[in-house]
């Protein structure tokens, strides 16, 4: 039996992908597994060298903790932190299923990561720009496409500076590459369904309506 569907999550930076996505992880714990990027920007505050599944064996060998307990301490922001030679390195060895180049750095999601949540019986969640989306299409992964956008362009703008996770001239790359995704979520059979994250509330609930069925499943198959 194929396990259940993997997620897509795209949008602007700033649009609230990360913060639907720890809820989502806390609310469900043990039903999702966060495909962990790799990426050669820094490590915000905060951030630490992808806490993943890839490290799971490890983590369980040290302690005794239910495969639940362990997989809830995986965040839903971590990322594998290299360098651009180690990411060129990984690429030439075709271990990504995608890579982007996003606001100066390059982001890209492994076969493993992917693998390892896969290998748990767990619903996969990917967060990647729209180039992301775009390469993904081409390959037989078949996720739903899930696109979170900002009420405008002048919120988003607000939410990320009061984030405070950008420089003034990675905020501009970023609202500049927000005007495009905005305009390319609009176009028809890009994605299952736009969710517009004015209201955390209502966004959070309409994350969940989508993905409830696929959510059973796998509590279903854990009982
Ligand atoms: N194509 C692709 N995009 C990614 C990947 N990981 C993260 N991103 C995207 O890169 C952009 C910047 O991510 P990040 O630097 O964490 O900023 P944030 O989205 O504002 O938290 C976001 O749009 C992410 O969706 C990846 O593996 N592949
Ligand atoms: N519905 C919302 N209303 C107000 N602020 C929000 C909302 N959703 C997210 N935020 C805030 O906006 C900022 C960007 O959210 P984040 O989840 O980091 O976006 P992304 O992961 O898409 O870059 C964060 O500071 C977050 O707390």
């Amino acid at each position: 039996m194929s396990g259940p569907r993997p997620v897509v999550l795209s949008g602007p930076s700033g649009a609230g992908k990360s913060t639907l996505l720890k809820r989502l992880m806390k609310e469900y714990e043990g039903v999702f597994g966060f495909s962990v990027s790799h990426t050669t920007r820094n490590p915000r505050p905060g951030e630490e060298d992808g806490k993943g599944l890839n490290c799971l064996p490890m983590l369980l060998g040290a302690t005794l903790l239910p495969v639940a307990d362990v997989l809830s301490s995986v965040t839903s922001e971590d990322y594998h932190f290299v360098t651009k030679e180690k990411m060129q390195e990984g690429i030439d060895k075709d271990e990504f299923i995608e890579n982007a180049e996003f606001s100066g750095n390059m982001y890209g999601t492994s076969k493993s990561s992917i693998e390892d949540v896969q290998a748990q019986n767990l619903i996969c969640i990917l967060d990647v720009d729209i180039q992301g989306v775009r390469n993904i299409k081409k390959t037989d992964l078949n996720p739903i496409y899930i696109s979170i956008q900002p009420p405008s362009m002048e919120i988003l703008e607000k939410r990320l500076r009061d984030r405070q996770t950008e420089t003034e001239d990675s905020l501009q790359k970023r609202l500049e590459a927000a005007r495009i995704d905005m305009e390319l979520s609009k176009e028809p059979g890009v994605f299952d369904i736009v969710i517009v994250n004015d209201d955390l509330e209502e966004a959070y609930e309409k994350l969940k309506s989508v993905l409830i069925e696929e959510i059973e499943k796998v509590q279903d198959a854990q009982k």
